[in-house]
């Protein structure tokens, strides 16, 4: 069942064109990502759904129903921005109960309710404490109780760990993903870190120059990407020129190799995307293409290491430490030649 329907959304601030015809699905219960560059229009697209931003043209339908005419308040969505907007007057108890108390519910009720969220974010123990004496983190799970418990359909949020450091936004994108499969609704992320989009969402959408580039899971995203762009977004990529041949064959440097893509006309420029993990390094093999060891990285798991491989300079990662001036021979897997056509 599709929750969301956005069709052909167009906006444009002064001559800018910032969203330049939007067609997305978003299923009720999914993790959906938002996923691109600074000013791709990731928030952009967010607010129009929030309802603080009107379209020039467009669809958006909640339940297939028309919601650029309802008020942002009136939307079953809320939201949670990387500032944590909290009340600072009001200590923890109040700011989550915030909205209830503007529904004037029995007392009884807000109290149960706010303890709910309260477990839910894993700060039972808070209730009286004032906003400013907790941590970041802290605080924006507050922020993400006090915007779940008037029981919206959508939760959007905007780079809502993009304040704190790397660890604690790491533990928080756990959390987060754990508090949206145990309340079952749908979350609408805005990030521009990659990572962040594939540990969290069921979907990811790339987003460049208010287009979408492609929309997938994780694993689809990571090891199928549709262009060059996503590649290189996604994670590290080697990019070559080369032509693709004829059904599962590709060429570069001279040299043909079996891949598993088709579908390009034969003889065809394409652009070979290789990513450092999937190169395999193999010594005293003459007959693979060759490369040279430039420089070496020790990354605790594994050695990054760069390599010259017919004048290009290629990242590949290995357990074994290759020194620099070493000439390995090169192998990789068919199916880990991602052929793609060539934009240029
Ligand atoms: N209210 C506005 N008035 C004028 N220009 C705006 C407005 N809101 C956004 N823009 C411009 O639209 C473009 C897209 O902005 P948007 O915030 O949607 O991008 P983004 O992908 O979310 O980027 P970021 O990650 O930096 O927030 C930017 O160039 C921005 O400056």
């Amino acid at each position: 069942m599709q929750l969301i329907e956005i069709k052909n959304m167009k906006k444009s601030f002064d001559d800018t064109q910032v969203l330049d015809g939007i067609d997305l699905y978003v299923r009720d219960g999914e993790f959906l990502t938002l996923l691109g560059p600074s000013g791709c229009g990731k928030t952009t697209l967010l607010r129009i759904i929030a309802g603080f931003e009107t379209p020039d043209e467009g669809e958006l339908l909640f339940n297939g129903k028309d919601m650029l005419r309802i008020k942002h308040y009136e939307r079953p969505v809320n939201t949670v921005f990387q500032k944590y907007a909290l009340f600072p007057h009001l200590n923890v108890y109040d700011n989550v109960a915030f909205g209830l108390k503007l529904k004037k519910l029995p007392k009884s009720t807000i109290d149960s309710r706010v303890t709910e969220m309260l477990e839910l974010v894993n700060l039972p123990q808070v209730a009286k404490r004032n906003i400013q004496s907790l941590s970041g983190g802290q605080q924006q799970r507050i922020a993400i109780a006090r915007a779940l418990v008037n029981d919206p359909k959508i939760l959007l949020l905007d780079e809502p760990l993009g304040a704190l450091d790397l660890k604690l936004r790491k533990q928080m994108q756990f959390e987060l993903k754990r508090i949206q499969e145990q309340v079952g609704i749908t979350f609408i992320y805005v990030t521009h870190d990659q990572e962040e989009a594939l540990s969290m969402s069921d979907t990811v959408v790339v987003m460049r120059d208010g287009a979408i580039q492609q929309i997938g899971t994780p694993t689809d995203i990571y090891n199928e990407p549709e262009n060059a762009f996503v590649a290189n977004f996604i994670g590290e990529s080697n990019i070559i020129r080369g032509r693709f041949v004829k059904d599962k064959v590709i060429s570069f440097y001279g040299r043909e190799f079996q891949c598993v893509d088709k579908g390009f006309e034969e003889n065809s420029p394409v652009q070979i995307v290789i990513r450092p993990e999937d190169v395999e390094l193999k010594a005293g093999r003459d007959d693979l293409l060759q490369g040279t060891v430039t420089s070496i990285v020790f990354k605790g798991v594994h050695y990054e290491m760069i390599l010259d491989v017919h004048g290009e300079k290629w990242k590949v990662q290995s357990t074994v430490a290759r020194e620099p001036g070493a000439v390995v021979g090169i192998y990789v897997e068919p199916d880990n030649f991602h052929v793609m056509e060539d934009e240029a």
